[in-house]
């Protein structure tokens, strides 16, 4: 776990990423906020599109600001979604964070009373493949 001050942004930049999804289709808002290993912080939301399949998902909206910002190590991503059913990140997204994650990354699932299950990179997406399986 983040320590206790950078936990509390990381919930709070979540929930205010997921407020701000455009979920016109699914009405389902998702949040997604990253702190990095060198203490910065990045958020995002879900984005949908009347073509459905164009629609991306909070976390890739996270990553891209994180990309963008110059940063590439993810230390710890809470994602939360709206309603009672925890939201884990989809297939796509394990890939996505798989790409800037290291031994010590944690993903952490959130309902709305704050986290309720952290996980490691492996226990998220295990036998992965990654950036080092196209270093020869
Ligand atoms: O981890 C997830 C799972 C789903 N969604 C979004 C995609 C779509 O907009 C909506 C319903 O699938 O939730 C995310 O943003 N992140
Ligand atoms: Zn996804």
């Amino acid at each position: 776990m983040p320590d206790k001050k950078h936990a509390e942004h990381l919930f709070e930049l979540a929930k205010d990423a997921m407020s701000k999804a455009y979920v016109p289709y699914s009405k389902f808002h998702v949040g997604a906020a990253i702190l990095t290993s060198n203490g910065k912080f990045y958020s995002g939301c879900n984005v949908e599109n009347a073509a459905y399949p164009e629609g991306t998902c909070a976390e890739a909206g996270a990553i891209a600001s994180m990309v963008l910002n110059g940063d590439t190590d993810i230390k710890d991503i809470y994602v939360i979604g709206h309603g009672d059913a925890l939201v884990t990140p989809c297939g796509g997204c394990r890939q996505k964070i798989r790409e800037f994650s290291s031994a010590d990354t944690m993903i952490h699932i959130c309902g709305s009373e704050g986290v309720r299950k952290s996980l490691t990179m492996n226990e998220l997406l295990p036998f992965s493949f990654g950036p080092e399986n196209l270093e020869q």
